[in-house]
């Protein structure tokens, strides 16, 4: 048996200067490219140059960059001539830097799953590692935010420690002719109702960076709406009891039918895997980047004096002791609406259509073949 080397393959660095005030292009040139260079860390810059290029370029070339770093740790014995010396890993860690925010990793992480698909770049015999240092330069940096990642400096630091934990997925299905078909993976959250409108309504104001959420919410508080659907459970879910101030099962771990079901119509519906969606703003408090649950925070049907008591508590996560508020934790959830509806997953945007046919269906991910990426943390 040969020993294999240690890989000098580059981090990939993508930069996307378009995330956040637009300062990321600022923090590669003045804080982290010299930080790589003094800790003789090789990397290649990739500098996403529109909307869906990151998660083209991972798409595109996912395949031939697993192969480069496959090779870079193929050990040769001695002699050479002999093929079988060739010594091939059975797994790798491509380690990939973002200068962005969530939107920069949900694209990535979409690219390399569609680029694999299907193919033997991941399989139960080879299953390559993906390990993001993600160095929050987004607005809301929901990931960094919830690992209490504080600072550039900080980011820059837990890289180089180099522990890294998983950054656990989301699928979002639509129906298709066989059956369920993932129409998207989600890293961050799934948004139904006036978290959707927020989002949808806050590109206008990019330019106040973090504030622009905000400007967006009073606008949709004002015109308040209820959006219409009904959210079925399968399997097992947790419910917060406020009474006893825990998470308590609601139904068993070995149930697969439909559990619980809200009627709606609901004012802000979140489904996510982050307990912060930027600094400051913790509607899911109980949420784990890596564990195997899905968070859901439903509210149903109530006036703005509810809706802004609950902006009110955010911060701190205290808005769960709110009684018009439910607090879940499951698995499986699918969202039925009546007409055509808007959910915004990850910032982007889905039309679905109303009736059963337009059915979504969220679900935390557990197949080891797609669950392969880490967020070091
Ligand atoms: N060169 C570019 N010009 C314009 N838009 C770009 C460019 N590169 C990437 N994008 C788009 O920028 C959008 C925002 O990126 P990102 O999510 O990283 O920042 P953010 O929205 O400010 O942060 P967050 O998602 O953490 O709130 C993404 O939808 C991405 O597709």
């Amino acid at each position: 048996m040969g020993i294999l080397p240690t890989s000098n393959f580059p981090l990939l660095v993508v930069l996307n200067p378009h995330s956040g005030k637009k300062q990321g292009r600022e923090v590669w040139d003045s804080i982290v490219q010299p930080a790589l260079n003094k800790a003789e860390k090789p990397f290649k810059l990739i500098e996403s140059n529109a909307q869906g290029h990151a998660q083209s370029y991972f798409f595109d070339n996912i395949k031939p960059i697993l192969t480069d770093l496959i090779q870079s740790l193929s050990a040769v014995n001695e002699p050479v001539d002999n093929a079988s010396a060739i010594i091939r890993p059975s797994s790798v860690t491509l380690q990939i830097m973002v200068l962005g925010g969530d939107g920069t990793v949900h694209e990535i992480v979409n690219g390399i799953l569609r680029g694999v698909e299907g193919t033997g770049y991941v399989s139960d015999e080879f299953r390559p590692k993906v390990e993001f240092s993600i160095i929050p330069t987004g607005t809301g940096n929901a990931i960094s935010t919830s690992l209490g990642v504080t600072s550039v400096q900080d980011a820059l630091d837990r890289f180089l420690v180099g522990n890294a934990t998983p950054l656990r997925l989301m699928s979002v299905s639509t129906r298709a002719e066989s059956g369920w078909k993932v129409h998207v993976y989600t890293v961050v959250v799934n948004s139904y109702g006036l978290h959707c409108a927020t989002v949808y309504d806050s590109e206008e104001f990019r330019h106040l960076g973090n504030e622009r959420f905000l400007h967006a919410a009073m606008k949709n508080v004002e015109n308040l709406k209820q959006y219409e659907g009904q959210l079925v459970f399968y399997g097992p879910v947790q419910s917060y009891d406020r009474s006893t101030g825990s998470l308590t099962p609601v139904s068993s771990a070995d149930s697969n039918g439909p559990t619980i079901s809200l009627p709606g119509p609901f004012t802000y519906l979140l489904i996510t895997k982050q307990a912060s969606l930027e600094p400051g703003f913790t509607p899911t408090p109980f949420a784990k980047t890596s564990d195997e649950w899905m968070d859901v925070l439903a509210v149903q049907n109530v006036g703005k004096a509810e809706i802004m008591e609950m902006f009110g508590s955010t911060s701190t996560g205290k808005h769960v002791e709110q009684k018009t508020i439910e607090y879940f934790k499951t698995k499986t959830v699918e969202l039925e609406t009546p007409t055509q509806g808007r959910l915004c997953v990850d910032g982007e945007f889905l039309t679905i259509e109303g009736g059963p046919e337009g059915r979504v269906r969220f679900e935390v991910i557990s197949d080891e073949n797609i669950q392969i990426f880490g967020v070091y943390a």
